[in-house]
């Protein structure tokens, strides 16, 4: 290894973007050269830094040499042998990339958006230019995921991927159920710790988690899926209310993004890939997932159950992931060799979520009098949809009573009820719901969610 490192000149290192992500990358690139040199076989020189005002100041990069700085990103991607994008956005991100890759150069990005977006012109042109294309920091950051399921799980048929997969959702909501704070307010904090995105409607509106979902089932699929393939729904209609009646009723509210092979009515085999918000049991391992942590949980034929868990957001963990692909892409370099393409043999339909088979757990206020339970669970009964539980927690015990109570017209009492299905396709639940909601007793349909990972 000495006599080699001796021989192998420095790999050149240009790093595009000094944020949240790009400054812990410069620092770690800087502070770590020594043992980055001895595991590459080679120094790793960072020739430089791109950003968008070189004059501007930067508290998170300190230690930070300001004469790396370049607002010229295009002659940046030019002299180096290995591009660190942590830029974000579609473009110049996504130009600035094919430049270095036709330039022969590896490529190293933490951009899901770009990647869920246009992914396939990216490693279609580091196909034929024979160079590596990296994006672990792209999923559930500093988490090892996209390596596992890419190349440690290669072998095996992936069934099912639930994860947590944005940690601005999974903070916010950790926060309304443990502190009672606001959605705004936990949203306020995840971006003053630098967990949100610029504009945190990619995390709260799901795109965030949809792009990580798209990627993901990519991979695990072996077939193309774009952001536009993900059903999506965010957090904004998540009341406290909701998470109150979730404690109580034994889950917690988590966005989860879901990638699974599934059998259609007709036997056709696909993939379906959606992002929403879901009741998971206390009892699952997801449940436990606090703050702005990440868990992904992968469901294989021979492997079993697999649980992959840590830091998703934020710039060191971010960084660790971003450099353990630059030491892959480095080492390449030095011994030769070339990290996997992209795989899409499989080529499987994407279906529709409305073919996606769940539980729920619906929740609504009725008039305090015999017999509409009866006629509720008729409904149900008429449209196929079983019902594995019923409960009617007493006035005082339900969260939210008091507003309920305060819209009584006095005449009848108000009785709340959550119902749980067994599990029911989303087109039937849909049109029991429809028809629920019509019922003369019925004042209101309170929330309608998911039940995932029973
Ligand atoms: N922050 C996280 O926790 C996190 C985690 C995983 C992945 N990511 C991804 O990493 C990337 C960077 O995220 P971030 O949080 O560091 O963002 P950021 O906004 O903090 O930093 C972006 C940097 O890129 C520079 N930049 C942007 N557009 C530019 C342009 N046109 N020319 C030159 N420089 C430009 C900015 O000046 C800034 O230095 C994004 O793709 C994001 O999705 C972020
Ligand atoms: N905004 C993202 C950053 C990591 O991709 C999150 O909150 O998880
Ligand atoms: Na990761």
């Amino acid at each position: 290894m000495g006599a080699s490192q001796q021989e192998q000149g420095p790999l050149r290192v240009a790093l595009l973007g000094c944020g949240v992500v790009g400054s812990e990358v410069a620092r770690l690139l800087t502070q770590q050269s020594a043992d980055l040199a001895s595991r590459v076989g080679a120094p790793l020189e960072l020739v430089g830094i791109a950003v968008r005002d070189a004059s501007a100041p930067r508290p998170l990069a300190e230690s930070v040499d300001r004469s790396l700085l370049t607002e010229d990103a295009e002659g940046l991607v030019a002299r180096a042998d290995i591009v660190i994008e942590v830029m974000g956005g579609i473009e110049p991100a996504r130009a600035l990339l094919l430049r270095a890759i036709e330039a022969g150069a590896a490529v190293v990005t933490a951009n899901k958006a770009l990647l869920a977006e246009d992914g396939p012109t990216l490693y279609k042109a580091a196909d034929t230019a024979g160079v590596d294309i990296y994006f672990e920091a792209a999923v559930a950051g500093a988490i090892p995921i996209v390596r596992p399921v890419r190349e440690s799980l290669a072998g095996d048929s992936v069934r099912r991927i639930l994860g947590i997969v944005n940690g601005t959702t999974n903070y916010v909501l950790d926060q309304m159920a443990s502190t009672g704070m606001s959605f705004d307010d936990a949203v306020r904090q995840a971006q003053d710790l630098g967990y949100a995105e610029a504009d945190p409607t990619a995390d709260v509106e799901g795109f965030d988690a949809a792009a990580k979902a798209a990627i993901l089932a990519s991979l695990a699929f072996h077939t193309r899926v774009s952001l536009e393939d993900v059903a999506r729904e965010g957090i904004t209609r998540i009341t406290a209310d909701d998470v109150a009646w979730a404690a109580q009723t034994g889950h917690v509210i988590k966005l989860l993004a879901i990638a699974e092979s599934v059998t259609d009515d007709d036997g056709s085999h696909g993939v379906s890939v959606r992002v929403h918000p879901a009741l998971v049991p206390l009892a699952h391992p997801l449940a436990g997932v606090r703050g702005a942590f990440n868990a992904v949980f992968v469901e294989a034929d021979a492997a079993g159950e697999l649980m992959f868990y840590g830091r998703g957001a934020g710039g060191a963990p971010t960084a660790s992931a971003v450099l353990g692909d630059v030491v892959s892409a480095a080492r390449h370099r030095v011994l030769g060799g070339k990290g996997p393409e992209e795989s899409t043999y499989a080529a499987l339909p994407i279906l529709p979520a409305s073919t996606a088979v769940t539980r729920y757990q619906v929740r609504l206020a009725v008039d305090d009098r015999p017999g509409v339970l009866a006629q509720v669970a008729q409904v149900l009964a008429s449209k196929g949809v079983s019902i594995e539980a019923v409960r009617q927690p007493s006035e005082a015990a339900a969260p939210g009573a008091e507003d309920t109570h305060g819209a009584d017209d006095g005449a009848t009492g108000v009785a709340h009820l959550v119902i749980t299905t067994h599990a029911a396709a989303e087109a039937a639940l849909a049109a029991t719901v429809d028809a629920i909601a019509v019922l003369e007793p019925v004042r209101e349909i309170t929330s309608v969610l998911r039940v995932e990972g029973a």
